[in-house]
């Protein structure tokens, strides 16, 4: 997490799974409301920005978007570096993009950070007649991996907000705990006499729980 002078928090946050899931697409469309029928595979790393307030906070949510195919993607490790959330995105038209997941899920872990926020997209439900996943699989899948779980439409503009603020939402969650846990460790420690605890947002923290918080 970092801070600029506009928003009170700026979060990276990454899309990943195979070629042409529609990774690309689900970010123009919540970045720009902007769907391409004719897009091109990516190359490298692109990114975009959307300015999201959740309760009193601004936040800017940082979205990389890179290659599924191999041969086209960027350093691993760095696009990994510093991320909060993913998402993690498979076609549901084609069962060797949901087959392919596992792989997906083990770079996640290995390169992620621990707290990182995984919300599985089950991309292309307008596409209905040509369905090889269903959609129970998907679901089936995240509970046992414990990630939320949407299906969603680029094309149709369904569920695309929701799955990226379903992740923007849990990891302001996750970084208000952390903050939070931060300011009562300092709070013990002898010679930090001036740290004042608020009770209300203590309370208010315990109280939200939901299907990402691991
Ligand atoms: N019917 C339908 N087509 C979609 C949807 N989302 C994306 N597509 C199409 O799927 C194709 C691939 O979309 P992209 O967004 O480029 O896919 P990508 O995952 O970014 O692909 P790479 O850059 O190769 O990793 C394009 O022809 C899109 O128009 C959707 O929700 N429904």
């Amino acid at each position: 997490m970092a801070f600029d002078d506009e928003c009170d928090y700026l979060f990276k946050a990454v899309l990943i799974g195979d070629s042409a899931v529609g990774k690309s697409n689900l970010l123009s469309r919540f970045s720009r409301d902007e769907f391409h029928l004719d897009s091109k595979p990516t190359i490298g790393v692109e990114f975009a920005y959307r300015n999201i307030k959740v309760g009193e906070k601004l936040i800017k949510a940082q979205i990389w978007d890179t290659a599924g195919q191999e041969r086209f993607r960027a350093i691993t490790s760095s696009y990994y570096r510093g991320a909060l959330g993913a998402l993690l995105v498979y076609d549901i038209t084609r069962r060797a993009t949901f087959n392919n997941l596992r792989k997906w899920i083990d770079e996640l872990r290995e390169f992620g950070d621990s707290d990182l926020v995984i919300v599985l997209v089950g991309n292309k439900s307008d596409l209905g007649q040509k369905r090889e996943v269903a959609e129970e699989e998907g679901r089936e899948l995240a509970e046992r991996e414990g990630l939320c779980f949407m299906e969603t439409s680029a094309l149709e503009n369904l569920n695309v907000e929701e799955a990226f603020l379903q992740m923007i939402n849990q990891i302001h969650e996750i970084t208000r705990k952390k903050l939070l846990e931060a300011k009562m460790n300092e709070a013990s420690t002898p010679s930090a006499g001036k740290t004042i605890l608020n009770l209300d947002e203590v309370s208010e923290t315990k109280q939200q729980t939901n299907c990402c918080l691991r």
